[in-house]
């Protein structure tokens, strides 16, 4: 069954459509690949799934449910969480502090300014964020301060700041992207243990490795449209995929 399903969309910046005529289903816990050369579209596809950007037509349904014409945060609530090509973290507050942020407005629906006065109130909330610190290999450091992470920590804790919401649907953005291949087999590996927990994952990248690696079902966009589709064998074969993403050269 499709969690995400989405049809048809277009989207013209000016006199460049960047996105034309995608249709994509997205099945309940798999991961879903986009890939494709710069410029094809993929991260324009994702803004319109979190409500950043508004389709000029199409549909894009999750769980059944129109997510066009929500807010972001709305979105958010219903079970769609992202992460960032540059991680969104709040710098001068601790890890925990970080995930514990999310967590909070995640069960209230919003920021509350009672916020921090709540915190130490409801243990549960801590337990769950030290949890899922744990989880991303960041425990032992919850008291550093966020800007003090390493890139690879940095996307860590935004990963655990996604994950603390408890998503149906986890959006990432090239999450291995400026990685060294430690930190990106470190990420592989961590993308695998999550995956166990039957999230759905939708995953733009252009490290092969980790798409070949993780993939259930691989879509190619170039020029906005959506060339190809299926499994990681049938998508390395295609002529078109090849012709279309590397100029001929063999994934
Ligand atoms: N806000 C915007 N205004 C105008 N043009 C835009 C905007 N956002 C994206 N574009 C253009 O739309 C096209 C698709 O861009 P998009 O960022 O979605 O591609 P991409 O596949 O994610 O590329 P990359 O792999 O380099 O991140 C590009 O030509 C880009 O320049």
């Amino acid at each position: 069954m499709a969690i995400l399903d989405v049809q048809g969309v277009c989207k013209d910046f000016g006199g460049l459509r960047a996105l034309n005529q995608v249709n994509l289903q997205v099945r309940e816990g798999s991961v879903h690949a986009i890939i494709g050369p710069n410029g094809a579209g993929k991260s324009t596809l994702l803004n319109c799934f979190v409500g950043r950007l508004k389709p000029d037509t199409g549909s894009v349904t999750f769980n059944g449910k129109s997510l066009l014409g929500i807010n972001p945060h709305e979105i958010n609530q219903a079970g769609v969480a992202r992460v960032f090509q540059t991680p969104e973290i709040f710098a001068d507050l601790s890890l925990i502090e970080n995930v514990k942020i999310p967590a909070f407005a995640k069960r209230d629906g919003a920021f509350r300014l009672d916020l921090w006065s709540r915190t130490d109130s409801h243990a549960e909330v801590r337990d769950h964020a030290e949890a899922v610190l744990e989880d991303v290999g960041l425990a032992d450091k919850r008291h550093m301060h966020a800007g003090s992470l390493s890139r690879g920590d940095k996307r860590r804790l935004e990963l655990a700041m996604c994950l603390v919401q408890d998503p149906k649907l986890l959006l990432l953005d090239e999450p291995t992207a400026g990685m060294s291949r430690a930190d990106t087999n470190a990420t592989i590996d961590l993308l695998q243990r999550i995956g166990e927990r039957g999230i759905t994952k939708i995953v733009i990248e252009h490290d092969m490795t980790v798409v070949f690696t993780l993939a259930h079902t691989i879509s190619v966009m170039a020029q906005g449209a959506v060339i190809a589709e299926g499994e990681p064998e049938a998508i390395k074969g295609n002529p078109r995929v090849q012709e279309a993403y590397l100029g001929g050269a063999h994934l």
